[in-house]
C-alpha cells in the first residue's frame, strides 16, 4: 500500500498558508523521518495524512484512492500529548480495547503493567499513558503509523524500549512509519530515509 499527499495546501482559518504544493509519499514497510524547523507545519502535515484534517488544496490517497470515511483508519497518528488523545472518563482497559485487543506480549514489549489497566488516565504519567496510545494505534488494520514527537516525553532508556517494540511490530506487519522528531540522532538511528523540510520555500501568502 502507498500513502500519498499530493499537492497539499493548508491554512488555519484566513491565516497565511502553512504550506502549498506539498508532496509526500510513504510506502508500507518504510521507516521515514521528517525533520524541519519549528513551526514549519510538520504536525499539520501529519494530521492531514492521518485524516484528522482535510487539506484545502490537493488530496491524500491510499493506493490512489481517498481513504474510506468510515471504519478503522489504516493511517494511525500518535502525537506528543497523550492526555489530549484519551477520554478522561474511560478507564485504561476500556480505552485500550476500544478498537482491538492487544495481547499480553505487546503490552509487555511496550512496558505496560497489568495493574495500570484498572486505572484512570489521570492516574498515569504522560509516558505511561503514551504507551497505551501506541498500543491502541497498532491494531491489525493499521498500515501506517505517523509518530509525531511520539517519545519526546520519555527518558532515553524507555524511548529505546518503545522504539524497539514499535519497529519489531512494523517489520512483522510491514507497516510504514513516519517519524516526526526534533531529535536528529533518533531519526538517523531509526529511519532509512529522511525528508528534510525547508519550511521557508514552502510558505506563501494569499
Ligand atoms: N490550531 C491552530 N490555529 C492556528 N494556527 C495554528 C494552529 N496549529 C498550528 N498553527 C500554526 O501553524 C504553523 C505550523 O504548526 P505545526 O504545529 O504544524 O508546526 P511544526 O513544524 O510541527 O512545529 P514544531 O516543530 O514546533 O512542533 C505554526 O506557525 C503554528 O503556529
Amino acid at each position: 500500500m502507498l500513502l500519498e499527499g499530493k499537492n497539499l495546501g493548508f491554512r488555519y482559518g484566513r491565516d497565511a498558508w502553512i504550506f502549498r504544493g506539498m508532496d509526500i509519499a510513504l510506502k508500507q514497510g518504510e521507516v521515514v523521518g521528517l525533520v524541519g524547523p519549528s513551526g514549519c507545519g510538520k504536525t499539520t502535515l501529519g494530521r492531514l495524512i492521518a485524516g484528522y484534517e482535510l487539506p484545502h488544496e490537493g488530496s491524500v490517497q491510499l493506493n490512489g484512492s481517498p481513504p474510506a470515511k468510515k471504519g478503522f483508519h489504516p493511517v494511525q497518528l500518535v502525537f506528543q500529548h497523550p492526555e489530549k488523545a484519551v477520554n478522561p472518563r474511560w478507564p485504561m482497559h476500556r480505552m485500550l480495547n476500544e478498537g482491538w485487543q492487544p495481547d499480553a506480549d505487546l503490552l509487555r514489549s511496550l512496558g505496560i503493567e497489568k495493574e495500570w489497566l484498572q486505572r484512570w488516565p489521570n492516574e498515569l504519567s504522560g509516558g505511561e499513558l503514551q504507551r497505551f496510545c501506541i498500543a491502541r494505534a497498532l491494531g491489525p488494520e493499521t498500515r501506517f503509523l505517523i509518530a509525531d514527537e511520539m517519545t519526546t516525553m520519555l527518558d532515553a532508556i524507555t524511548q529505546a524500549q518503545i522504539w524497539h517494540a514499535v519497529l519489531d511490530i512494523a517489520k512483522e506487519r510491514n507497516l510504514g512509519v513516519l517519524v516526526i522528531s526534533h531529535e536528529r540522532k533518533l531519526i538517523q538511528r531509526l529511519c532509512s530515509r529522511v525528508i528534510e523540510w525547508n519550511g521557508e520555500t514552502e510558505r506563501s501568502t494569499g
